[in-house]
């Protein structure tokens, strides 16, 4: 029993005690002796008393410990008081019980009625009890004690019915107190979905100014997005076998204010009276839909652009391979790289480079339809995703979108501080023929891409099978690529330049070797795109250019004491700031003079970022490093890269050198790149020489260097010097006619 039910308790022990008296009274005569009956009756009506006493005590909260200690010694007291009265005059006991318990009922009627107005009723009835006893003792006669019965029986129910509702009503304040303060909203409602409880928490929640107005509504009243269906089913799930309790959910109500609230709703069931109820908790989670949706936030949108991200490109795409299969519609991935955007980054800042990215990502938008897709993928790498197309419509679709891409980047951007122009390549891959998920599409769509950069800036293409295997060697070839430094696995060969008119050794070309355990001797012709591709050329080349004058300094005082060393030169190479500095630690270290180092670039380098590689050129340069234009004529062939970047040397490519014997158009094409290196004052290196016919041509043209497997192939470092020691000795003059 809980405390607050102690006085019913009390109540009860006194009323029995004072049945007791009364059986022992009326019943004991004859059976038992006087006295004692007398002694027993005194005692019944004192333990009544004291239980009435303290019951209502109790019920008012002033029961103190100290009234229960003295509780005994006043029962035997006042007992043996009224044991003495009725030992005198044994006619006292009916009338003086009813008086001794009408006094302590009227008292105990006036306090409750004084203490709470929710006793109040019990209060009036008790000293209705009360009041009646003192009238009876003080009036009635033996003879109508029958009356006094049933006054008093009557007046006991009464008093339980009092007792009854006070104590319901304390219960259900009780409750009603504990649910309103509960901080989340509640309510309890039946299987039909009217409320039988609702909290003032789950009032303010859904919009009501009182809990009082939610009761015998129906949920449907609530929420007008609900319908009778939606609340029957919510209430079948109590009843469903093996549900676990409680059953969370969480939704968004759209409340009769309009407003929107997302909540958590935690249902148990409850059973009253044999009868189902669900018991529901409203949780307002509006705070952590908040924190989820900036945590969604930041899990799926790209801080840079505010468009998706990696992440949120494969949810969508995944969803959206997933509803074109399941109407046989088509999509289209598109692939799109910002040509030259880490040179922005490196010329203007971070700053200037997002800026960039946010700008080109808001007209690739432009183009879009609400359907389709927008993320950044990484970097400069943006994707496209065109959703729910035609049968056999995705790729011209996706052509079309790529080339209005192209046509968007190409207008350029006016920045902050600058005004860039970029171009964009693109890949395509479409679903379903190049891929059946998110991920193959993407990648294909990569491989398309990685096609289109080759092809030059600003092309698109779409993806297709041989790409595929090409792919997937520079795949192989990067991952053996990534530990190969370290493990030793390149050298160099060098391949001799001679001095066209003497024949004299004077400068080297230094080619990078790789013999890979896993993929076998890999040309670098292979090798050095992917190496390109990936960045790792930097280092590469650092590698490079450390060894091939390191190899130079050991040729000190040798036959080779003087030779000048060519070494390839990448683009990346030259747009690292710290590239100049490398260079001139190298010559340093390895004790070589300026002169004896040459950079070979390609037009190609020249061209992809002309004023930064200016600024470089014009700093080596100045340190006195040779520069030369490899492979010339394949290219652009123009004419003001020679004036413009101050070159020293000018390569002819071996694709002119090696008809020079038999086409006419090679042999004036030669001649006239080499009267136009004179005239420029450029030294002439024709390369790919095969055969003496070749080289007494050259040599007769004015070409000042000459270089071939006429003259060696790429050898060995000890291989070279043997070479070079054979052509310094007198007998070993150069064996071409003139
Ligand atoms: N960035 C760097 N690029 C490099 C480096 N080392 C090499 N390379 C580039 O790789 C391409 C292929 O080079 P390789 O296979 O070494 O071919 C060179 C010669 O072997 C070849 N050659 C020379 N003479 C002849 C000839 O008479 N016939 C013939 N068929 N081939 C010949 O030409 C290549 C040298 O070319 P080039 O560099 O243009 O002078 C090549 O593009 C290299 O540049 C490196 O360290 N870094």
């Amino acid at each position: 029993m809980q405390r607050k039910e102690k006085h019913a308790l009390f109540w009860g022990a006194g009323q029995l005690a004072i049945m007791a008296g009364g059986i022992i009274w009326f019943g004991g005569a004859g059976l038992i002796p006087l006295e004692l009956q007398l002694y027993l009756c005194a005692l019944c009506l004192t333990v009544g008393m004291a239980g009435y006493w303290s019951g209502t005590q109790f019920f008012i909260g002033k029961l103190r410990a100290y009234h229960v200690r003295w509780m005994l010694p006043v029962i035997l007291t006042l007992s043996g008081f009224f044991y003495y009265l009725w030992h005198l005059n044994n006619a006292w006991l009916p009338p003086g019980s009813a008086a001794a318990l009408g006094l302590v009922m009227l008292w105990g009627g006036s306090r409750l009625v004084s203490v709470n107005n929710r006793y109040r009723w019990l209060g009036l009835t008790l000293m209705l009890r009360g009041g009646f006893n003192l009238f009876s003792a003080a009036s009635l006669s033996p003879d109508l004690y029958k009356v006094w019965f049933v006054g008093t029986s009557i007046l006991k129910v009464l008093t339980m019915l009092g007792l009854i509702y006070a104590v319901q009503d304390e219960i259900q304040q009780r409750y009603a107190r504990t649910i309103d303060s509960l901080s989340h909203g509640f309510l309890i409602r039946d299987r039909r979905g009217y409320i039988h409880v609702a909290n003032e928490r789950c009032a303010k929640l859904l919009g009501f100014n009182s809990a009082q107005e939610l009761i015998g509504l129906h949920v449907c009243d609530l929420l007008p997005g609900l319908t009778r269906e939606m609340a029957d089913h919510y209430f079948f799930r109590f009843e469903a076998d093996g549900a676990e309790y409680p059953i969370a959910d969480t939704a968004i109500f759209k409340l009769r204010n309009g407003n929107h609230l997302p909540v958590e709703l935690l249902g148990s069931p409850y059973v009253e009276r044999g009868r189902l109820y669900c018991l529901v908790q409203l949780l307002d989670i509006s705070e952590r839909k908040k924190k989820d949706d900036l945590l969604y936030q930041a899990a799926r949108v790209d801080p840079v652009t505010g468009y998706c991200n990696r992440h949120a490109l494969s949810v969508r795409l995944t969803e959206e391979v997933k509803k074109a299969a399941a109407v046989g519609r088509e999509c289209a991935v598109l692939f799109i790289d910002l040509d030259k955007f880490k040179r922005v980054n490196d010329s203007f800042g971070h700053a200037a480079g997002d800026e960039l990215l946010r700008n080109a990502a808001d007209s690739l938008h432009h183009l879009l339809r609400p359907t389709d897709v927008l993320a950044r993928f990484g970097g400069d790498e943006f994707i496209i995703v065109i959703a729910d197309l035609a049968p056999n419509s995705a790729e011209q679709m996706a052509i079309d979108c790529a080339d209005a891409v192209i046509a968007a980047m190409a207008k350029g951007f006016e920045l902050s501080y600058h005004a860039i122009s970029v171009t964009a390549s693109v890949g395509i891959a479409c679903y379903p023929h190049h891929g059946a998920d998110s991920d193959t599409l993407i990648r294909n769509a990569d491989i398309a891409m990685y096609a289109a950069k080759k092809a030059g800036r600003g092309e698109r293409r779409v993806f297709n099978d041989a790409m595929n295997a090409v792919a997937k060697n520079a795949l192989a070839i990067d991952g053996a690529l990534r530990d190969a430094i370290e493990a030793n696995e390149f050298y160099l060969v060098y391949q001799a330049i001679t001095n066209a008119h003497t024949g004299k050794l004077t400068k080297v070309e230094a080619l990078l070797r790789w013999n890979s355990p896993l993929l076998g001797p890999m040309p670098p012709d292979r090798f050095i795109p992917v190496a390109e591709d990936s960045g790792m050329i930097i280092a590469l080349g650092t590698w490079v250019l450390e060894q091939a004058c390191r190899q130079v300094g050991l040729w000190k005082h040798s036959v080779l004491d003087d030779v000048t060393i060519s070494i390839n030169v990448s683009a990346w190479q030259l747009a690292d700031p710290g590239f100049v500095t490398l260079v001139s630690q190298a010559l340093i270290r390895n004790g070589l003079s300026p002169h004896q180092l040459e950079l070979e670039l390609t037009e190609r380098v020249l061209i992809e970022d002309a004023a930064n590689v200016q600024t470089v050129l014009a700093q080596l340069r100045a340190l006195g490093v040779g520069i030369s234009l490899d492979d010339f004529g394949t290219g652009y062939s123009s004419l003001s890269y020679l004036t413009q970047f101050h070159l020293n040397t000018l390569k002819i490519d071996r694709a002119f050198v090696m008809d020079i014997e038999h086409s006419e158009r090679s042999n004036s094409l030669v001649h006239a790149i080499i009267a136009m290196g004179h005239s420029l004052g450029l030294q002439l290196v024709a390369e790919g020489v095969e055969t003496a016919g070749q080289a007494a041509i050259l040599e007769k043209m004015g070409c000042h260097y000459l270089q071939g497997y006429h003259i060696s192939r790429p050898i060995l470092a000890d291989d070279l010097l043997h070479f070079a020691g054979d052509r310094a000795a007198p007998q070993a003059q150069p064996d071409f006619v003139i």
